[in-house]
């Protein structure tokens, strides 16, 4: 067997024509353009181009971004501040704080400053569990991608075994949520998991975002299941692989994404996507407050 190389790209691509669409149409009969604030603190490299992308995405669909860019050194008083400012701007409809922040900020204070209601990354506590009892306010942007992957490969998830590896708050937890919120049976496995072998290969559905690569071989993988990589790791000549060992498991899997070219720009398609939903959730509640009268 050789795998079906789930492309993407095109799927993104698809995505950004219909939301161009949707944006100018909002446009048009509100006159409200979609905002997303990115706030990037310290000047790490792989940051900085994904921050870069992620506004050049904006652009090409027709959306305002404004990167907001804060020393390594910064407070959390000051980046605290930051937010503040953009939760209260009725322009900024999406705020986005690029992760990891330096060590010295806390994390989970820093998320639960961003307002529910514009949390774009859906990495806000009150986001969270919206997955958890399957009322979603904002869909983290990657499990959301990994799903939309899926509905648009016609790939069944209800009943079906999903395995996740990795564990955590960005992308292994949510994606377990969202793809058990349709009926799935999954398992996650993280560092500690023993024998990870033993789980993997019982998977219909292995979903794999450890950082970690070539962490799945082929003896690992069920034949005919559906390996979606969502690792993304750059080698020291170089190049981007993910945690799959494409060339060994692409002859076994039936579906399989590539590193690069699969999961990444459907995240950022996501992104956008959660963009226009949250200034439409704005001009509504603008109306709504208006309508009493
Ligand atoms: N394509 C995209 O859009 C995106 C890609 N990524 C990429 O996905 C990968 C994961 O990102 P992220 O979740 O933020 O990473 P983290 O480092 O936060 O989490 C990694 C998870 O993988 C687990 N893990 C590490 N090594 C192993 C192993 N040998 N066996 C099993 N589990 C292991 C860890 O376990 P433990 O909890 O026990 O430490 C942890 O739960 C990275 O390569 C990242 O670059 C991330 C975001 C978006
Ligand atoms: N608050 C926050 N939200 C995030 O969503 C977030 C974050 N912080 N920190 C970092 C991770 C990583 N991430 C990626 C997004 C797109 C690609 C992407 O588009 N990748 C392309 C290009 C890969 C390349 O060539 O480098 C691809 O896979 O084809 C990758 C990774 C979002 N993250
Ligand atoms: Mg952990």
């Amino acid at each position: 067997m050789s795998a079906r190389i789930i492309d993407g790209v095109g799927h993104a691509r698809r995505l950004r024509a219909d939301l161009s669409t949707d944006i100018a149409e909002f446009l048009a009969r509100t006159g409200v353009q979609p905002k997303l604030t990115v706030i990037l603190v310290g000047t790490d490299a792989a940051s900085r181009l994904y921050v870069a992308n992620k506004a050049r995405a904006c652009r090409d669909v027709g959306m305002q971004s404004v990167t907001i860019e804060l020393p390594a050194s910064c407070t959390l008083p000051e980046l605290l501040s930051v937010i503040d400012a953009a939760n209260e701007d009725t322009t900024v409809h999406g705020i986005l704080v690029q992760l990891p922040l330096p060590a010295h900020l806390p994390v989970r204070a820093v998320l639960e400053r961003i307002s529910v209601a514009k949390d774009v990354d859906g990495f806000h506590m009150y986001n969270v569990g919206g997955l958890v009892v399957g009322s979603t306010v904002f869909s983290p942007c990657t499990p959301f991608g990994v799903q939309k992957l899926l509905e648009a490969e016609q790939i069944p998830i209800a009943g079906q075994n999903v395995v996740v590896v990795g564990a955590s708050n960005i992308v292994g937890k949510p994606t377990a949520l969202m793809l058990m919120q349709k009926d799935a049976t999954v398992c996650i496995c993280h560092a500690k998991t023993r024998d990870l072998a033993q789980f993997t290969i019982a998977a219909d559905i292995l979903v794999v975002a450890a950082g970690r690569p070539n962490l799945i071989l082929a003896p690992m993988v069920k034949t005919g299941a559906v390996v979606i990589d969502v690792g993304i790791n750059r080698l020291p000549d170089g190049r981007i692989v993910g945690d799959v060992d494409f060339e060994s498991v692409r002859l076994k899997a039936s579906h399989i994404t590539p590193v690069p070219g699969g999961v990444g720009p459907m995240t950022i398609t996501m992104l956008l996507h959660n963009t226009l939903v949250a200034a439409r959730a704005s001009v509504d509640e603008a109306q709504g407050t208006k309508a009493p009268q």
